[in-house]
């Protein structure tokens, strides 16, 4: 048997330190190994989230942590979840499920309130397994936020974990970040930090040795690794989605996505983006929408204001354009809605109450609902002209769309109480909405929206097989260059290098 080590936690100098992946990687060590660990993120910002096997939802970097350590994900992972849905509120989801609507301010005094059900979805977790490995948010050393803080020192002191601190050096100015935010920690916070790792490192390490020397000679705290730059690594554990375009081969199919201010689930074109026939134009503000064979409506966290700002960008213009060109065009979820008749939001779940008129190209149309659906679902996709292939997905919305036919309905879910009838086709099958996320995960399902968009011979990749091979990639790297037995002295045997 090995010894139980409780955990550790990765908090990071900045947001996008590199936190979620080194926790993804450090989990598939672990597992290799043979020891049973699981992810935890105390509090976590994200519009990217996953439906859980209990049927909650959580910030889908924490479901990708499970997937490394070979484990289902639960809402106990990451048991408070912010949606943003304005630039200054957000959806509070606790342990699982919505609680409310809260502004930045109110959130400040809820923290202490939730602190409690976070230390509770821990202590299950440490419960069930041999240790956990945590992830922190932004960076522990923001002292205006410092006093109701649950996501960094606030929940490393109560429950009593040691830290290391991750920081990105590709930005520049990692040893003043590193430095810097020991030293605004307090002395007990400062005890709990066990050392530091920079990440992507590109260059020679010797030139870099110094400034190392330097830091651990300063604060007396060891560098336990530098990872080097993993180019081209995809987990899908990125919360924020890049505008930028990298130059590209010019590929046989081009997508275009238009960015909404609220987008969700922008993990959706993953399997796109990783597609050798496909490439993917993420357009955003000010930019009109270029010539394409398919368009693709995102997810949107607030649809009826995503889709004033689809109008104000005029791309309800470019898109009735592209259809009258015969382009094809599909919406998910929040893009399915608004491709209908009438959006509904009664209850103000989004923004203020009210209806807005959907681009009217699918003959449904969608009333918020209090109570947001979660699923994991499976079934078949049928486009038309195009075979029966088996699909899979999951859902996360309060939208209860009506008009969809049992017969005209492009998928069909196999569900405990039979099958369900989902989206629609419209205008001379020129327009296709779902509400599956993740539409594009299985190969089969793919293969037919690309073959239905016009891409006559294509080969889609196995997307799971290619995140199993970018963790493993991953863990492999963080056992070559991390001083792991440091790290973890009760399983120094585990780590011997041969
Ligand atoms: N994920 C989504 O696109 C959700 C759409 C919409 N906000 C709803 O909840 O119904």
């Amino acid at each position: 048997m090995q010894p139980t080590v409780r955990a550790l936690m990765v908090q990071g100098t900045t947001s996008d330190a590199g936190k979620s992946v080194l926790v993804a990687g450090l989990c598939r060590v672990l597992a290799r190994k043979g020891i049973l660990v699981a992810p935890f993120k105390p509090q976590n910002m994200a519009l990217n989230s996953a439906v859980t096997a209990d049927g909650g939802e959580i910030g889908r970097a924490q479901a990708v942590q499970a997937f490394a350590c070979g484990i289902e994900p639960t809402v106990d992972m990451n048991p408070v979840l912010l949606k943003p849905n304005t630039d200054t509120a957000a959806q509070v989801i606790v342990q699982g499920k919505a609680v409310e609507d809260m502004d930045a301010i109110g959130f400040q005094g809820y923290k202490q309130f939730v602190l409690p059900s976070i230390l509770q979805s821990f202590a299950r977790l440490q419960q069930h397994y041999d240790t956990v490995v945590i992830e922190g948010a932004g960076s522990p050393a923001e002292v205006n936020l410092r006093e109701n803080d649950v996501a960094n020192m606030g929940f490393a002191e109560p429950a009593d974990v040691p830290v290391i601190i991750v920081a990105d050096i590709d930005r520049g100015g990692v040893f003043a970040h590193l430095y810097g935010t020991l030293a605004l920690l307090s002395e007990s916070e400062q005890a709990r930090v066990k050392g530091f790792v920079i990440n992507r490192f590109r260059g020679d390490i010797t030139l870099l040795q110094s400034g190392l020397d330097w830091l651990e000679q300063k604060t007396g705290k060891p560098v336990l690794g530098v990872l080097p730059y993993l180019h081209g690594l995809m987990l899908e554990a990125e919360d924020a989605i890049s505008v930028q375009q990298v130059a590209k081969v010019e590929k046989p199919l081009q997508v275009v996505v238009p960015v909404f201010t609220r987008i969700s689930n922008h993990t959706d074109f993953d399997a796109l983006r990783m597609h050798p026939q496909v490439n993917v134009h993420l357009i955003g503000k000010g930019e009109p929408l270029p010539a394409a064979d398919l368009i693709i409506l995102p997810g949107s966290k607030s649809v009826r204001s995503d889709l004033a700002y689809l109008r104000e960008q005029g791309w309800d213009q470019q898109i009735a354009r592209h259809l009258r060109l015969g382009g094809k065009v599909m919406g998910i979820c929040g893009g399915y809605q608004m491709l209908g008749e009438w959006v509904s939001d009664p209850h103000g779940l989004e923004g203020e109450p009210g209806q807005s008129r959907g681009l009217g190209y699918l003959p449904v149309s969608t009333v918020l609902a209090p109570e947001k659906q979660l699923k994991r679902s499976q079934g078949t996709l049928r486009l038309p002209g195009m075979p029966s292939v088996e699909v899979s997905g999951y859902e996360i919305h309060a939208g209860v769309t009506s008009g969809v036919s049992p017969d005209s309905a492009p998928v069909h879910l196999h569900t405990d109480s039979g099958n369900l009838a989902d989206g629609a086709i419209g205008v001379d099958d020129q327009v296709f909405g779902t509400y599956l996320h993740g539409v594009f995960d299985k190969p089969s399902a793919c293969s037919a929206i690309l073959n239905w968009a016009g891409l006559a011979d294509c080969q889609t990749p196995d997307m799971d097989q290619i995140k199993a091979d970018n963790i493993e990639r991953l863990a492999d790297e963080i056992e070559q260059h991390l001083n792991l037995a440091a790290l973890w002295p009760e399983w120094k045997h585990l780590f011997q290098k041969v």
